[in-house]
């Protein structure tokens, strides 16, 4: 039996495997400028977040329809149950779709099916993070969130991804405020190419109560210091640092250091379908890389419930940091 988690760092369209690309592909009529899943995967080789954007965003091109999200989402919910992960806070990105003609209903009904049975189906409790795109206008985001107004039953947060370079998280003040305003939650991506003020700026200005990635604020080492103090969480995800070459190597990657400096780390997965793993697949990568001992995976696996939207499920996240208290790594190394 693999170590309980929460994933809370996870954008489900970064979870479009090329075979599942390929089937909605054939069942939507779209052409793919790909041969076949050993070509595509064979572009997996990224120079820097960009690069990967670009066909993160070009691959989107086939899902058109509610069963298409349904379908993308219940295949990770899948997987991910077998890593291991009892809590996952999915992000999406309405704007992606809407620009190509899909209604934001479609998108959010998809995925929402598929959370609905999710808990039944694979024992994961779930959360929906609506991200805006920071390389688009502060008004698209504003609009987003207005035409989202009769979903937000489903929606527990906000987010903010994509090219983070040039734009920093005070563009997008109002629609922050806005979100909070109706009573939805605040995370954002800050940190990852982006320095170390961009996280600032989040906290500050936008009001965020965790930060996506957060690894530069590794240069700063009063930042650091007040994230440590102030226990915001950092939802750090390795394997993704190295294939869009924010680090060069795993074995260089800041996080044990991070842990020794106080902060509330927790390890995802970012775009498993394009970046060599999902989150157990994670665990252990880093694991091996790092050395990090038992106590430190436990660690990590207590922070990613501490820092999950489990407020109005108390007794939940109490059962499952029980679980990770009490688990025997002895289990793992049998499997
Ligand atoms: N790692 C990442 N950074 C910013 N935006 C993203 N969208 C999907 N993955 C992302
Ligand atoms: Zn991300």
């Amino acid at each position: 039996m693999p170590l309980p988690k929460a994933e809370l760092h996870l954008h489900i369209e970064g979870t479009l495997e090329p075979e599942l690309a390929f089937a909605l592909a054939a069942r939507n009529g779209v052409r793919l400028p790909f041969e076949d899943t050993e070509e595509l995967r064979r572009a997996y080789l990224f120079e820097d977040l960009q690069s990967f954007l670009h066909l993160y965003y070009a691959l989107m091109a086939v899902l058109r329809t509610e069963d298409d999200f349904a379908e993308l989402t219940d295949g990770y919910l899948a997987r991910a149950a077998a890593q291991g992960v009892r809590h996952a806070e999915i992000f999406f990105d309405p704007q992606a779709h809407t620009a190509r003609g899909v209604p934001l209903a479609t998108v959010v009904e998809g995925i929402a099916r598929a959370l609905d049975t999710s808990e039944e189906r694979h024992g994961i409790s779930t959360r929906l993070i609506m991200c805006f795109l920071r390389d688009q206008s502060a008004a698209s985001a504003m609009e987003t969130l207005q035409a989202a107004k009769p979903h937000l039953h489903r929606i527990t947060a906000v987010g903010l991804d994509s090219a983070e370079a040039g734009h920093p998280p005070s563009k997008f003040r109002e629609v922050y405020e806005a979100a909070g305003a109706l009573g939805l939650r605040k995370v954002a991506h800050a940190g990852e190419e982006g320095p170390a003020e961009y996280v600032r700026e989040a906290l500050d200005i936008l009001g965020v109560e965790r930060i996506d990635h957060g690894l530069r604020c590794v240069e700063d080492h009063e930042l650091v210091e007040r994230l440590a103090r102030e226990r915001v969480p950092l939802t750090l995800c390795p394997l993704s640092n190295v294939r869009l070459k924010v680090i060069d190597v795993l074995e260089e990657h800041p996080l044990a250091r991070m842990m020794d400096a106080g902060l509330l780390c927790t390890v995802n997965s970012d775009d498993p379908a394009y970046f060599g793993g999902y989150v157990g697949d994670t665990f252990h990568a880093v694991r091996e890389a790092l050395g990090l001992t038992d106590e430190r995976l436990r660690e990590l696996a207590r922070n990613s419930f501490v820092a999950a939207f489990l407020e109005d499920d108390e007794p939940r996240r109490a059962r499952l940091i029980a679980e990770v208290e009490a688990y025997d790594f002895t289990m793992e190394r049998r499997e």
